[in-house]
């Protein structure tokens, strides 16, 4: 089995211009394995903390001072790594080492075990079939923390191309609606100036209402039956526009607020008029009691829970026992390292919680979460839509296709 005998960690740069944490580990003295932290824009409260005291260079830090401990380990399995991350930091966020380490190194570990046992990476982590493809749900439309003024509040408004047969359809058919859906904004704004946010979707200056007429629009003109060949999911990111002090939804930017009951009634409206496949964080990481009515009042949509769960397995218990979230996000970053993130994975299949495996806001080239997605049995993956960043995960996917192992998309 093979064996870690060199780590070198670094400070590298995200697709935002920010500094993260990559690390690279070497095993057997010859297969190196490398992975970068990504980073959220719309952070969950109960979050791993990516760098101690916020400060990479303390991350980088941790990690070289402990970096022997690391070596002998069995690159293979995860909790090996897990096991002595936690001898190292006993905080529930990684604060000591930092979550950017606990991922990087916990990734790059099985990448290198691997290489080392010249296996694709999903089928180290799951060994058996069957092994289907997640539905990309590709970021078109959208605002909030990932985009500036005028942009609307919701963060994303998702394509799900739930008619695609195989994965390469998959991708062109969210790529056609991306490209559709600038020529319906240069229609309504002959100003547009294609401006994008983080992940790649189009940043224009209209409202909520605006948004999901205009992504509508496209889904038509591309010939799609909408619900049957193309499907819209919505991102609320709720969580960034939920005023506490006030008990409501600020939709500041269309200057409209919702109470707890309106907030749930406008997500229902919306689920009811777009035919929506999906909707993530619909109410606040903390109301529980609201999103099980979602999810109860909408059983054909994945009703999900992403800073509700922030990658947790103690958070799936806690949602089964509300009967909230059909849908949850698997974020490896949010719960610190792979291992924590396997045992979410876990909770939710036993649960029979749908998992959607995701990017961050900030990345990188790094594409393991395409096979994460495929090893956990996820129904969809996030990872945006265009930009290098984004494309690294989708391209890694249709490398994947070369396998032949994998049979169809994950309808399950
Ligand atoms: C990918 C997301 O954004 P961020 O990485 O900014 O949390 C999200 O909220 O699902
Ligand atoms: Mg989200």
């Amino acid at each position: 089995m093979p064996s870690i005998t060199a780590v070198r960690g670094r400070i590298v740069f995200n697709s935002r211009g920010s500094k993260t944490i990559e690390i690279d580990v070497v095993t057997d003295n010859k297969f190196i394995g490398r992975a970068c932290a990504p980073s959220g824009a719309s952070v969950g409260r109960l979050e791993a903390q990516s760098f101690p005291e916020n400060k990479p260079e303390k991350a980088l830090a941790a990690f070289n001072t402990n970096a022997k401990k690391f070596i002998g380990l069995q690159a293979e399995n995860p909790q090996a790594v897990f096991d002595t991350l936690r001898s190292i930091d006993k905080t529930d966020n990684y604060s000591t080492i930092g979550g950017s380490v606990a991922y990087a190194l916990s990734i790059a570990a099985v990448d290198s075990a691997a290489r080392a046992l010249n296996v694709p990476l999903f089928k180290l982590l799951k060994p058996a079939k069957p092994y289907k493809f997640p539905f990309p749900l590709g970021n078109i439309l959208g605002g909030g923390a990932h985009a500036g003024p005028g942009t609307p509040d919701i963060q994303e408004i998702l394509a799900c191309p739930v008619g695609a047969k195989g994965i390469v359809e998959a991708l062109e058919m969210n790529f056609k609606v991306h490209a559709e859906t600038r020529k319906v904004i240069e229609s309504i704004d002959r100003r547009f100036t294609y401006g994008r946010g983080d992940e790649g979707a189009w940043a224009p200056n209209v409202n909520n209402d605006q948004a999901l007429e205009i992504v509508e629009k496209a889904v038509r003109n591309c010939g799609y039956t909408l619900g049957k060949d193309m499907a819209i999911g919505i991102d609320f990111a709720s969580s960034s526009f939920w005023d506490e002090k006030n008990n409501v939804y600020n939709y500041a930017r269309q200057g409209i607020k919702r109470d707890t009951g309106e907030q749930i009634e406008f997500a229902s409206r919306l689920v009811r008029d777009y035919k929506l496949v999906y909707a993530e964080d619909p109410v606040h990481e903390g109301d529980f009691e609201s999103m099980a009515v979602l999810t109860k009042k909408n059983q054909k949509t994945l009703v999900t829970g992403d800073d509700m769960l922030v990658t947790n397995a103690g958070k799936v218990r806690e949602a089964v026992r509300y009967g909230a979230c059909s849908g949850a996000i698997l974020k490896v970053n949010q719960a610190g390292s792979l291992y924590d993130a396997i045992k979410f994975a876990e909770e939710c299949s036993k649960n029979n919680i749908r998992i959607i495996t995701s990017h961050r806001s900030g990345e990188s080239v790094d594409s393991h979460i395409s096979h994460i997605a495929i090893a956990t049995g996820s129904r969809m993956i996030k990872t945006g839509v265009l930009g290098g960043e984004r494309v690294a995960k989708l391209n890694e996917l249709v490398r994947l296709t070369e396998y032949d192992l994998i049979e169809g998309m994950n309808n399950t």
